[in-house]
């Protein structure tokens, strides 16, 4: 039967009831739209307010539209009486009441709508009867019960099922009628709770982390507004793939980012080895030492001349000043405060003297030749480039800076074979923008945002991982990972290790064990790379069978195997060692298709994706190319392969001409 048709069991009396309780919750959703779009803004007294208010009802408005295809709610709870809650409760992407403000719809991130997700036998949270409703489009087609009362038995769920092993096509979308209990629990975590969440391949870490931010932006809406939500992905690709699930939850204010974006796209390619040395958490104080090294001991006092009186200031006060702000504050602060502080000691002579200078004279001396000169032959004004670029360039001040930090191998290997002749002209890697960021932090600091969500957190090195910990250090974060998954030379092998160097030690590490994307066959077939890879974590376990779903073949062509999986529905991702990229779209020529372009959308069925690209990203259908050249391509190669065995929902083909790694084999 095809999904969701009227099944012959379901009374048509009570289906053509929720028809008519979804006709009415469109029609509240009209008239609560249409009444948004009758406020006017020319209540707000001047200009800039109306405008403000102007936008803040534009957005309402905005949020308030009907997509028809996309369901009002998706479940139904009969509670038992005696709260002050409703008995029947309809839970959907958004709230809707009718005129007389009797809720029609309850958003599903609201407490009550809780138990939808968490109600079972064993704790039935006060529901009697839980309904999952099934559409089609936009038309409501069927309906699933399941009751909570004592003793009652929860089979199965049709509804759910059918939703999970739909088949994929275009970007990722929202789970919200379909979150599990175990995902449910790391969503709705308190906005002050850092959660850290490992999970095998499909277990829906991305999802929940998604789904997370739209709970914490719904709950705390002002706060959040304020301080702002970020997501940190691995690369552009996945952005883009992930991009429309928080809109389609009604939250367009969250910014989507890498970790490139996030300190500066720097494309210097760099031997990986130099780059896990700058990426270890040992450079902090390196770098910190690097900074503070620029201070110079003052050798003279201050003289300040006004009209015929020169006022001084000792060289021994000079020292005390710089002694007492070193250490105590950033570096750029610490330098303003030199030249108040100079100036306020003119001000107590000028004073000394019978004069009553006030504020402006402090700012005007500040900022006079003499105590601009003093500081900066004492406190120079620097950058993180500047300083960066001689630490990377000059032997001797890298030796005083790294102490016994670092050992002279190290030490030899930061330095730059060809050193650039001045830090204007100098190229950044990777691993520099972590450093070069760490640095402009211990000149100024770092905004924190109010919650960071990073995923493929796995991937990053200690100097990243404290860059994204400034962002969110008063605030909190969910970091999403698989240590099988890490494919960088300095992927972690421990979460413990993460949320230290994140500066969120008090974060609780939790798992997600259970696959929704890989047919259990698929799955298995994987997992044989696991003691390689990580000998620490246990098999992955798939909700999905998925019988007949691997074909691993000895010298077929990927023609072939990609016209056999067009004749099926869904996407198709061809994945291929990045050196293959070129000839295996020549060989595709006569089949409609693309090579995955982080930056544009995808309108081809067949896909060509490079193997670095892969990670986070999913097809229905995966055929993945010469398994031996994907290993071979880099230090983690086998954890490459398994990224990208990982990531088919309906089926995988392995095709290769070469032997297959022995791992696979067993
Ligand atoms: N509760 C759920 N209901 C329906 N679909 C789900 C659920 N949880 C996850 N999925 C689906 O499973 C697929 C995998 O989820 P997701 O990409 O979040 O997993 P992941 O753990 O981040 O995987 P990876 O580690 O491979 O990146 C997605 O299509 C997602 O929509």
């Amino acid at each position: 039967m095809p999904a969701h048709q009227l099944a012959p069991d379901i009374p048509s009396d009570v289906l053509a009831a929720e028809q008519t309780h979804l006709a009415e919750s469109r029609a509240a959703l009209k008239a609560m739209r249409a009444h948004a779009q009758s406020l006017s803004a020319d209540a707000a007294g001047d200009w800039v307010s109306q405008q403000i208010l102007q936008s803040l009802l534009d957005q309402r408005v905005a949020a308030l539209a009907d997509h028809p295809d996309t369901p009002l709610f998706f479940g139904r709870l009969d509670r038992e009486a005696g709260d002050d809650l409703p008995v029947t409760i309809y839970v959907g992407r958004r709230h809707v009441h009718d005129g007389t403000s009797r809720p029609l719809v309850i958003d599903w991130r609201a407490p009550v709508s809780r138990a939808f997700y968490q109600a079972s036998p064993a704790d039935p949270m006060r529901v009697v009867r839980r309904r999952r409703f099934g559409y089609h489009g936009g038309a409501l087609t069927a309906f699933e019960d399941e009751p909570l009362g004592e003793g009652s038995e929860v089979g199965p769920s049709k509804i759910l099922t059918e939703e999970i092993e739909r088949p994929r096509t275009g970007p990722m979308r929202d789970i919200v009628a379909t979150i599990q209990p175990d995902q449910d629990e790391i969503v709705r975590a308190t906005l002050a709770q850092t959660v850290c969440v490992q999970g095998a391949p499909g277990t829906g870490k991305t999802a929940v982390g998604l789904h997370r931010a739209a709970y914490l932006l719904f709950t705390h809406r002002e706060r959040l507004a304020r301080s702002g939500v970020m997501i940190v992905g691995p690369n552009r690709a996945f952005l883009s793939y992930i991009s429309s699930v928080l809109p389609a939850l009604g939250e367009v204010k969250v910014d989507q980012t890498t970790v490139a974006g996030l300190l500066g796209e720097h494309a210097a390619e760099e031997d990986p080895m130099v780059a896990a040395v700058k990426g270890d958490a040992r450079m902090a104080p390196v770098l910190e030492r690097a900074l503070w090294m620029h201070i110079v001991k003052p050798e003279e006092g201050l003289v300040f001349t006004k009209g015929a009186y020169r006022f001084r200031v000792a060289d021994y006060e000079v020292r005390e000043m710089v002694a007492s702000l070193r250490g105590t504050t950033r570096y750029l602060p610490g330098r303003a405060a030199l030249a108040q502080r100079l100036a306020h000691q003119v001000l107590v002579r000028m004073e000394q003297r019978g004069e009553s200078p006030d504020d402006r004279v402090q700012d005007a001396v500040a900022r006079s030749k003499p105590v601009k000169q003093l500081v900066e032959t004492v406190w120079p004004k620097l950058t993180p480039e500047q300083v960066l670029h001689r630490l990377l360039s000059d032997p001797e001040f890298l030796l005083k800076a790294a102490k016994s930090d670092l050992s002279p191998d190290e030490q030899e290997m930061l330095l730059w074979r060809k050193p650039y002749r001045s830090w204007k002209s100098a190229k950044w890697s990777a691993a520099d923008a972590a450093l070069l960021d760490e640095l402009r932090d211990l000149m100024e600091r770092t905004p924190s945002l109010g919650h960071l969500v990073v995923d493929e957190a796995q991937d990053l090195s200690e100097m990243q991982l404290r860059a994204l910990g400034r962002r969110c250090r008063n605030g909190s974060a969910t970091v999403l990972g698989d240590l099988a998954q890490g494919t960088t030379p300095w992927s972690t092998s421990s979460w413990e290790t993460v949320l230290k160097h994140l500066g969120q030690d008090e974060g609780e590490v939790t798992e997600l064990t259970l696959g929704f994307r890989v047919p259990r066959e698929v799955l298995d077939y994987a997992a044989r790379l696991l003691p390689s890879i990580a000998p620490e974590l246990a098999a992955p376990r798939s909700l999905r069978p998925g019988a007949g779903s691997l074909t691993v073949r000895a010298g077929g062509t990927v023609a072939e195997a990609a016209r056999q999986v067009l004749a099926r529905e869904g996407s198709i991702g061809v994945i291929v060692p990045d050196a293959m990229v070129a000839a295996v779209s020549e060989s595709l020529s006569g089949l409609p298709h693309a090579v995955l372009d982080p930056d544009a959308t995808q309108e081809h069925r067949l896909l060509i994706v490079p193997a670095t690209l892969a990670k986070g990203l999913e097809y229905d259908h995966v055929i993945v190319v010469e398994p031996a050249d994907i290993v071979e391509a880099e230090p983690r190669g086998l954890a490459r392969l398994y990224v990208v065995l990982t990531r088919a929902v309906t089926s995988l083909t392995v095709l290769h001409d070469r032997p297959l790694p022995a791992q696979l084999g067993a």
